[in-house]
């Protein structure tokens, strides 16, 4: 099992890369503020995976825009906290003795991180949370994402959240693009004030902006980018939905933090609970899994 890194980011940031020792070429690399990984390379050559904006500022609390941000405890301006909750704009800490995992020997290197709120965190959402989060890379370099949540209230009150894995994929041109594995399924389209839909398309395309949830999804979803005759998998536990993104011209323009014309180069799918927040009594813990590859 190898270890990781820690080194210096951009604006001096901490970062850790983590490495698969055997395979070379696999790596991923998260900065300690938002736990948010922001490179992913696999055995498929030195190509990078995740798209990250050139517009990016890395200057805290701005979240890090690209990647891999994580949306807790609130999904997008689901509720009264900023958009997609603090969880992307908090220094997380390196976990050196998590409680065990249930073994999984495929990981061949990775790095626990953790979350607990801070006092002015309390202010803005009262309870006590323990975030674990790790990332390791899988056979082929994969990269597999494991967050772990617990109520640690000392009260007994339960809290509820929602949760997304907010995954920018790298693509070489967005209208060439598709999403299998969500026909059939309802979907609510946040361009429609959370209108309920139902997916008839056998994959989802691009022509203009989208941004939907789309609700009880397989456990598989695959993202096909023609162009590159190449497939992103996601394989996700305890992540019912799965939001579908892509801002299209007029909203990248009005991102500061985005170029222009970056949205032909990128599409999110986030692996998600929200239309069902997760509720955890006191002692309790929830456990979501997202595995990515390409094929
Ligand atoms: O600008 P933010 O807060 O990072 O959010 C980006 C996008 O995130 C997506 O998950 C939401 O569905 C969009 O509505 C939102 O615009």
């Amino acid at each position: 099992m190898s270890s990781y890194d820690l080194l210096k980011g951009i604006n001096g940031l901490d970062k850790i890369l983590i490495r698969d020792a055997t395979a070379t070429g696999c790596s991923a690399e998260v900065y300690l503020y938002g736990a948010h990984v922001t490179s992913w390379k696999n055995d498929h050559g030195e190509e990078e995976l995740l798209f990250v904006s050139s517009k990016s500022i890395f200057d805290p609390p701005k979240a890090i825009r690209g990647g891999i941000p994580i949306c807790f405890p609130q999904f997008s301006n689901h509720g009264t906290l900023p958009s997609h909750g603090f969880a992307r704009n908090r220094f997380w800490t390196i976990d050196n003795d998590p409680p065990p995992f249930p073994t999984n020997a495929s990981e061949t290197a990775f790095v626990d991180l953790i979350l607990k709120p801070s006092e002015d965190d309390m202010k803005i959402w009262p309870h006590s949370f323990e975030f674990r989060r790790r990332v390791a890379l899988g056979p082929g370099g994969d990269l597999i994402l494991k967050s772990r949540i617990r109520n640690t209230n000392n009260e007994g009150e339960p809290f509820s959240f929602t949760f997304a894995n907010h995954t920018y994929f790298s693509v070489s041109d967005i209208s060439g693009v598709r999403v299998e594995g969500l026909k059939t399924l309802d979907y609510l389209d946040n361009l429609q004030k959370m209108k309920r839909f139902t997916e008839h398309g056998d994959a989802i395309t691009f022509a203009s902006e989208v941004d939907r949830i789309y609700l009880s999804t397989p456990a598989k979803i695959s993202i096909l980018d023609h162009e590159k005759k190449r497939s992103f998998v996601l394989r996700k536990d305890g992540l019912p939905d799965a939001v579908v993104w892509n801002p299209w011209d007029k909203k990248a323009k009005s991102m500061a933090d985005f170029g222009d014309d970056e949205y032909k180069h990128m599409v999110c799918v986030e692996a998600a609970a929200i239309e069902k927040p997760i509720t955890l009594k006191p002692g309790e813990e929830w456990n979501g899994t997202l595995e990515l590859s390409t094929v």
